[in-house]
């Protein structure tokens, strides 16, 4: 569905992504991990369309979508979430899931039902009359997932949707991700919560110093000598392995 080739951005001095290159095959929940400051997110920013990269090419669908914009890529089914989830505040949930459906439904009933539809896929039924600046932070992210819905995606960009849930919380949502997967959408998601990557991911990419220096299924990258060493230092080597013993 999805694929980077070769992809390298630089800011004055500094490589943030390096020559990288991956693959998000439709149907599938890819993942993209590794240490802060990797390049995860503008490796993001590149695939949407939001970053033009020094190097390299992106793929969408079998067209080479490098040069265009990120709302004709959003036409072509390319939908992201944000790190810092942004609702419009003064709009209710219902209101903020329908600015998503407004690209493919121009008329504002057509909009607000499938804002319906689709607040009722992630959880968020009975919120949806509320202000979206009440709700909890895990009420966010179900409106943040629900808002790249909305755009009837072919490809969801995750970035982070766990960060700043506690563990039932991340429980609660997975299935919901799961869901998403099951219904035809191919997901590429940015996770630092090893067990969540665990879960949910078939294949694992990890990124570190702005190259790709593994992929392969979550168990065995956790266990490749360079991605421990790269997450030395950071505590997250010891709860991958952890989080590999896990019930899945
Ligand atoms: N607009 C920018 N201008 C200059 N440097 C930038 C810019 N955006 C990112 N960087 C730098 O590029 C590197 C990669 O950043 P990026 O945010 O892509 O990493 P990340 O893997 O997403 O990190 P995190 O997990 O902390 O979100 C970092 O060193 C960062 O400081």
């Amino acid at each position: 569905m999805l694929s980077v080739d070769g992809l390298t951005k630089r800011f004055s001095g500094l490589v943030a992504v390096d020559d990288a290159s991956l693959a998000a095959p439709e149907g599938r929940i890819t993942g993209l991990i590794g240490p802060n400051g990797a390049g995860k997110t503008t490796l993001f920013a590149m695939a949407a369309g939001f970053l033009t990269p020094d190097a390299g090419t992106v793929t969408f669908a079998g067209e080479d979508v490098t040069a265009e914009p990120p709302h004709l890529r959003a036409r072509r089914g390319m939908a992201r979430t944000f790190q810092i989830v942004q609702p419009f505040a003064g709009l209710t949930v219902r209101e903020n899931i329908a600015v998503g459906a407004h690209l493919h439904h121009p008329s504002r009933a057509e909009a607000m039902e499938r804002a319906d539809a689709i607040g009722k896929r992630v959880g968020l039924a009975k919120d949806l009359d509320r202000a979206a600046a009440g709700l909890t932070v895990a009420g966010r992210k179900r409106l943040e997932l629900a808002r790249a819905l909305a755009t009837q995606p072919k490809l969801l960009l995750l970035d982070e949707v766990l960060a700043g849930l506690n563990p039932s919380e991340i429980r609660d949502i997975l299935p919901v991700i799961r869901a998403i997967r099951d219904e035809g959408v191919t997901i590429l998601m940015i996770e630092h919560i090893m067990q969540a990557v665990m879960n949910l991911c078939e294949h694992v990419y990890v990124l570190a110093q702005g190259k790709m220096i593994a992929e392969g299924p979550p168990i065995e990258v956790s266990r490749d000598p360079q991605v421990v060493e790269a997450y030395l230092g950071h505590g997250a080597a010891a709860r991958m392995q952890a989080a590999g013993g896990a019930d899945a």
